[in-house]
This record gives structure tokens, C-alpha cells and sequence, in this order.
């Protein structure tokens, strides 16, 4: 009986073959390298090539069998390439950013295969996961519409479905009349109509001066291709020198790198490529220089290239755009590196005009419809978006813990919270999901509007002891707290209201039902850590104090981490009033030095603190000080004459009322900006778009402000 699965797969590929789609094979067995091995086998016969993904303790028994044998840590290394088969021996975790990788690499007629152990011992979320996973999981194979799913030792086929019609290749270039001067052997070059269309607008709206150009479409649209075809019509036109290209990793810009060297071949223009640690980091030639640079270091040049902009994140982008004299971009909207279509209109909305938006929707590598692509989709949510909101006021407004295995079952009610977590952040991708359902330590609540999700939180419990427990916040809290680690919280990872529903208390109804939770497991802390100072209006309106500012930025987005907590039990009190002291003084003493890489808005949003932070202010004035401060109060000396007293009255100001919450919000920027982050007076005038004497006048009046208290005080 076993022997006939192999048999049976065999004529399924066939038949999927024939009909030029893609297919999933999930193979069981009590030993998943086994397996792999006899797929790997198959699909070498069948394909001529096999990509296998294993462990390590795996790959011995693999070589010989694998066209390529990678580590399925190796996400990086599949972006870019092109199989007609995908082996992935997976005996424990499954990662769903690993299998919508493999998967996005496949062409047309191929398959990704899963080897995995038996039905009943197949724990996809891994050792500490709490089933939901698994059961989400295989209740979305059921829906699959081109699935072979077997076990090997018993001889048990599952299941064997194969899409009924036969795929239409999408149009290609040829005969596409352009009207810009493109080169015809570069627009020959095209993968598909849709991306020798988009080439020719690109060309056209550079020609004629555009600063900008956006290219959006989900993964496997081609994005980098057309951004690799461009770049060659640049090179070959003599139109740009050294041009810096950005991604989110070296990976993820290969793809760009192959078609430009493709194209740049066809045009005859003499150039060489870059390697560096395996990857290609550069294509060059007697005049341009198109480079790699991570997001954290790249440098804006005359020409600058963003492939995944969505992971680079606003900040950078912001940087990035307001520096580029020209810019080309392209970011996935539905896809497993960022997503959501908020953010491609504030991409878009950073792009500096005249700019050009162009969307790419056939695929490049498959025929539009594929349903390996389709099951992806809808299993790992990459369109989710936000339900539609119900009819408001509703009639009831229920705060509710979401039942993980439950939401596994119920597919529609997941997509609706899904869809409204990520509609709020911008880096989102299919692990999320399987974080969501599964992770032991996560729980999952929401605000129901007659029973339509409307708001939700992600909540990870958190001590500094458990082997199971994240320690994100313990280990923040513990660099100023010695009794951190004797505490325990729970950090709101990810808080989102339903996009229209914004600003009517809903975020703060679902927080305190969360705190109320919180309080009931005898927790010590509320927190959250997250990018966007922001939202700290929103954290501070419900009592948390912000206990952690990162000095760095994070190398992912350009942000700097903002941690928040709120104190539940007098262990609590203890531990988070002290981080957030010692945070105040540490931002205001390290405010030119660990914290000058701070916008002056972010600083002087996190130097807000609250009464409750008041502490013992720094020293006095000496005579001499005051003796200046007078001069200067009677317009005898500059202000600048006297910044050391001004540091020092501020200083104590702000410690003393536990924040700088005094003056208008741009009398805090100038404050913060100048005094305590020793910005320029000519970098703080252009950075909130100030003139240079108004800035002058505000500090003065600060001054004349705080010495008034001074003197009162
Ligand atoms: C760990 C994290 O996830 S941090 C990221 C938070 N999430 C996001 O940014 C996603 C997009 N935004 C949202 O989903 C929501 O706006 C939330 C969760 C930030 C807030 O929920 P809402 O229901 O909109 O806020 P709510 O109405 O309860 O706000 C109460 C008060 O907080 C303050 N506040 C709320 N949102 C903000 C904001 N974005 N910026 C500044 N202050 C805010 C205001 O003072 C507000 O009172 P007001 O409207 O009377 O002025």
C-alpha cells in the first residue's frame, strides 16, 4: 500500500503539470527526512531540479538528493532565486514566513512540498505551542484547491485536489507600442505587459523632470524587476552616476541586481557585478554604480533606490526622500514584508512631487489565479484588512478575552481581528499570525460592537523567571529597577481601534478591561514598547509613564523604542516609578549625548514625565550665574550667553515638576532642542520649520519664564 503514494504523486504532478499552476504536497511520515528525501527524489525526476530547505542534523542524508541544500533559517538567501521545486523538511516549528518564501519562488507547473511528521505528532507551532496553529492550519489545507496531502508509512491519502481549469499565461510585451524613448530590446526585456507598460510611464515621467516614482503591487509582481529595468535605461542614458539602492536586507535586493544585469547585457553596456558574502552587493561600469547599502546606513545620492520601502520604515524614508533630489521606490502592498494600503498612502504622501504611482498586478513567475498562491494568501491573511465597522452608536460594546482554539474554527471572526491589527502598524508578516494564535504566552482581547470586533489588543505576559514568558520589558524595567525581575507584567504588544473608529475612547475602554485583567492575575505592570512617540498622548491619558527610551535607533525601522508602563501592585509601583525617575533624569542628562539622534519632537514628547515623577532638583545658581542671568534679562548679553544657567533652571524645572509640560508645544521643541539635546539654533530653525529670530524669541521667553519661577521658588 505505502508504495503507492509515491506512485500517486507522481501522476498528480503530471496532471498539475498540464495545467500550469502550482501545487502544495504535504508528505507525513515518522521520519520527515525520509520523506523530504523520497520528494526530493520525485521532483528531480519530474522537474530536473529540487531546492531542499532542512536542518542541519538533517542535510547529510539530503545531499545527494537536493539540486540545492539550504538551512530553512536561510529566508534571505531564497528571495530572489527561481525553482520549480521547494523541499521543506520541517519536524518541528513551521514558519509561515519560511513557507510563503519557498512558495513565492516557485514558477508556474511547480510545487512546494511540506515533509513533515505524522498527522496526529504534527505540532507546526513547535514544542510550546498551544494547538491552535496546528488546528488553523489544517483546517486551511482542507480549503486548498491544488493539494497532495498523504501519509507515507500508512499508505493514507488525505487528500488530492488539482484546479479543474487550465491556466492562461498572463500577456507578454511583445508588440507593446511605447511612448517614451525606451530602448525596444529593454522593454522586450520585460516579464510580463503589465511591467514593459510600467517601464515605458517610468521612462516618461523621468524624461520630463518627475522626482519621484512608486511602484506598488503584491509579492511576485515584479516590483524589483521593473526597478532593476529602469535602473538600466538610466545607466545606459548616461542619466546617473553612483546611485545608492536600500532593502531590507542584501537578499531582498537580488532580484533587482539579475534583472539589471540582464538588461544592461541586452543594451551591450559594459559593466561587472559586486559580490559580497555571497550575495551581489553592486553592478558597475565605466560611469554609474549601483550599490547596496543596509537601511541604517545608506546615504541619499542624487538618485536613490528603495526596494521594500514599506520595511524601512517611515522615519527613513522621511530622511531618504527629503534628501534625494530623485527617488524611485517600490514597496509590496499585501505581502510578507510589510503591508496595508495605510501605508502605501503615507509612503506615497513622503514621496516629494511630481510623482508617478504605478501598480503591477500580473504576476511574474506564475498565472494570474494561482491557487497555491490564493491558499497563501488567505491562510497567512496578506490582504487582510479591517471588517467593515458596524452601524454606529451600536446597541452593546462588549470587552472580551478571544479564545485561541475557538478563533482557529472561525475563520471570518480571525480575518476581522487580524485585519485590524495590521492595519495600524506597517511591518506585519505571515509569522504574525501564527504568533497571534499560538504563542503560549500571548493572550488575545478585543472590544465586540454587537459582535463585530471594532478594537483589539495582543498581550504578551512577561517575568524575569519563566522559561516560557517573554522578558522584553523585565530586562528594560531592570536596568534602572533592582527589584525588576522579582515582578511580573504583561506588555500590550500591539493595541489597534478599527481605522474609522478612531479617537472615541474605544482603545481606552479595551485597555482598562485588559488592566482589569491584568490586576485579577495579580500582575504588577501594565506596558508596551513601540516606535511612534506619537501615541504616547494616548499611554499617558491612561496613566503610563514612559520607562524606557532607546538610545539607538532601531536598525529595522530608524525609530527609537519607547517603553510605557503602569504600575498595578506596590511591587509594581516600586519597580516602575523608579525605572521612570531614573529614565527623566537619564533622558535630560544624556539628552546632547545618548539622546541628540532624537527628533526634537520625539524628545520633547518623552520628556513630558507626569507629577508623580517630581524628584530632588541638581544644584543652585552661583553668584556669578545670577550675575549673568541679569545681564541678559536686561537685554545686555545674548541669551546664549547664559545656555549653562538656562541648562541648569530647566534642568531643575523639569525635575522638580517631574516633566516639561510648561510653554506651548514649540517653546518645548525649541527648549528641549537647543538647551538640553544642543542642537544648532540653525538645525532646530529648519527642523520645525521656524525662522532662526522666532526661535531665538521663544528661548528668550523660556528663559525669562523659568527664572521668574526661579525667583519666585
Ligand atoms: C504597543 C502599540 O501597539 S503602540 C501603537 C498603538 N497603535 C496605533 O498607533 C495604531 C493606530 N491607532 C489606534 O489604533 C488608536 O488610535 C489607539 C490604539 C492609538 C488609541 O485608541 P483610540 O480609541 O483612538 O483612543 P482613545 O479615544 O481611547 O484616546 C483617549 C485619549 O488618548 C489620546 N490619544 C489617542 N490617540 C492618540 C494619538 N494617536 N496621539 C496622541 N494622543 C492620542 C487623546 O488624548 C485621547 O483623548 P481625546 O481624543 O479626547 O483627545
Amino acid at each position: 500500500m505505502a508504495a503507492s503514494i509515491p506512485a500517486m504523486l507522481r501522476n498528480w504532478l503530471d496532471e498539475l503539470r498540464a495545467t500550469g499552476y502550482r501545487g502544495l504536497v504535504v508528505l507525513h511520515s515518522v521520519s520527515p527526512v525520509y520523506a523530504g528525501g523520497l520528494l526530493a527524489r520525485i521532483f528531480s525526476d519530474v522537474y530536473g531540479d529540487v531546492l531542499c530547505l532542512a536542518p542541519r542534523e538533517a542535510r547529510e542524508g539530503l545531499r545527494s538528493e537536493c539540486s540545492r541544500l539550504e538551512s530553512p533559517g536561510a529566508i534571505d538567501r531564497l528571495l530572489g532565486t527561481e525553482n520549480s521545486s521547494v523541499v521543506l523538511v520541517v519536524p518541528q516549528l513551521l514558519r509561515p514566513n519560511l513557507l510563503a518564501a519557498a512558495a513565492e519562488t516557485v514558477r508556474g507547473g511547480g510545487v512546494v512540498a511540506l515533509a513533515v511528521p505524522p498527522l496526529g505528532e504534527w505540532q507546526p507551532g513547535g514544542r510550546d505551542s498551544i494547538g491552535a496553529y496546528r488546528r488553523y492550519l489544517v483546517n486551511r489545507l482542507g480549503a486548498a484547491r491544488a493539494l497532495f496531502w498523504a501519509d507515507y508509512d500508512a499508505g493514507i491519502l488525505y487528500r488530492q485536489a488539482l484546479p479543474r481549469e487550465r491556466a492562461s499565461p498572463p500577456p507578454g510585451p511583445e508588440g507593446y507600442r511605447p511612448r517614451s524613448p525606451v530602448h525596444r530590446r529593454l522593454l522586450e526585456a520585460a516579464a510580463t505587459l503589465d511591467q514593459a507598460r510600467a517601464l515605458d510611464e517610468i521612462v516618461l515621467h523621468l524624461r520630463r523632470r518627475g522626482r519621484s516614482v512608486f511602484v506598488t503591487g503584491d509579492r511576485g509582481r515584479g516590483k524589483s524587476g521593473l526597478l532593476g529595468l529602469v535602473a538600466a535605461y538610466l545607466a545606459a542614458s548616461h542619466m546617473v552616476g553612483f546611485v545608492p539602492v536600500t532593502a531590507p536586507s542584501p537578499g531582498s535586493v537580488q532580484g533587482f541586481f539579475r534583472v539589471l544585469d540582464m538588461a544592461l547585457e541586452r543594451l551591450g553596456v559594459r559593466h561587472w557585478a559586486i559580490e559580497r558574502g555571497g550575495f551581489v552587493a553592486g553592478v558597475a561600469g565605466p560611469w554609474f554604480h549601483f550599490r547596496y547599502h543596509t537601511p541604517d546606513r545608506v546615504e541619499p545620492g542624487a538618485f536613490t533606490i528603495i526596494d521594500e520601502a514599506a520595511a524601512v520604515g517611515p522615519m527613513r524614508l522621511r530622511r531618504l526622500a527629503s534628501r534625494s533630489p530623485r527617488l524611485l521606490a517600490a514597496t509590496t502592498i499585501h505581502g510578507y514584508e510589510g503591508s496595508g494600503r495605510v501605508l502605501a498612502k503615507m509612503i506615497e504622501a513622503i514621496l516629494p512631487e511630481p510623482r508617478l504611482v504605478v501598480g503591477l498586478e500580473h504576476p511574474v513567475r506564475y498565472p494570474p489565479g494561482d491557487p497555491l498562491e490564493e491558499w497563501l494568501y488567505e491562510t497567512f491573511m496578506l490582504r487582510a484588512e479591517a471588517p467593515r465597522p458596524p452601524s454606529w452608536p451600536p446597541e452593546s460594546l462588549d470587552a472580551v478575552e478571544l479564545d485561541r482554539l475557538r478563533l482557529a474554527d472561525d475563520y471570518a471572526t480571525l480575518a476581522q481581528v487580524y485585519g485590524i491589527l495590521v492595519q495600524a502598524h506597517y511591518r506585519n508578516e505571515p509569522d504574525d499570525l501564527a504568533l497571534i494564535l499560538d504563542a503560549p504566552h500571548h493572550r488575545l482581547y478585543a472590544l465586540l460592537a454587537d459582535g463585530t470586533p471594532v478594537a483589539v489588543v495582543d498581550a504578551s505576559l512577561e517575568s524575569g523567571d519563566t522559561a516560557y514568558e517573554a522578558r522584553i520589558m523585565p530586562d528594560l524595567l531592570a536596568q534602572a529597577s533592582p527589584r525588576a525581575m522579582e515582578a511580573r507584567g504583561m506588555r500590550v504588544v500591539r493595541i489597534a481601534v478599527h481605522p474609522e473608529l478612531q479617537r472615541r475612547g474605544l482603545g481606552s475602554k479595551l485597555l482598562s478591561y485588559v488592566e482589569e485583567q491584568a490586576r485579577s492575575m495579580g500582575l504588577d505592570w501594565l506596558g508596551a514598547v513601540f516606535g511612534q512617540p506619537d501615541v504616547l498622548g494616548f499611554w499617558r491619558r491612561n496613566g503610563f509613564h514612559v520607562v524606557y527610551v532607546s538610545p539607538l535607533p532601531s536598525k529595522a525601522t530608524g525609530e527609537h523604542n519607547i517603553a510605557v508602563a503602569k504600575p498595578l501592585t506596590s511591587l509594581g509601583y516600586e519597580v516602575v516609578y523608579t525605572a521612570a525617575r531614573d529614565m527623566l533624569r537619564k533622558l535630560l542628562l544624556a539628552g546632547h549625548s545618548l539622546y541628540r539622534g532624537l527628533t526634537a519632537e520625539a524628545y520633547a514628547a518623552v520628556l513630558e514625565g507626569s507629577p508623580e515623577l517630581a524628584q530632588q532638583p541638581l544644584a543652585v545658581l552661583t553668584e556669578e550665574q545670577k550675575h549673568r542671568l541679569r545681564l541678559v534679562l536686561e537685554g545686555r548679553l545674548d541669551v546664549e550667553a547664559v545656555l549653562d544657567v538656562l541648562w541648569l533652571l530647566l534642568v531643575n524645572h523639569i525635575l522638580s515638576s517631574g516633566g516639561l509640560r510648561i510653554l506651548e508645544e514649540k517653546d518645548r521643541w525649541i527648549a528641549a532642542a537647543r538647551v538640553l539635546q544642543g542642537k544648532t539654533m540653525s538645525d532646530i530653525a529648519a527642523g520645525l520649520r521656524v525662522p532662526i529670530q522666532e526661535a531665538r524669541e521663544r528661548l528668550r521667553h523660556l528663559l525669562e519664564r523659568l527664572s521668574k519661577d526661579h525667583a519666585a521658588g
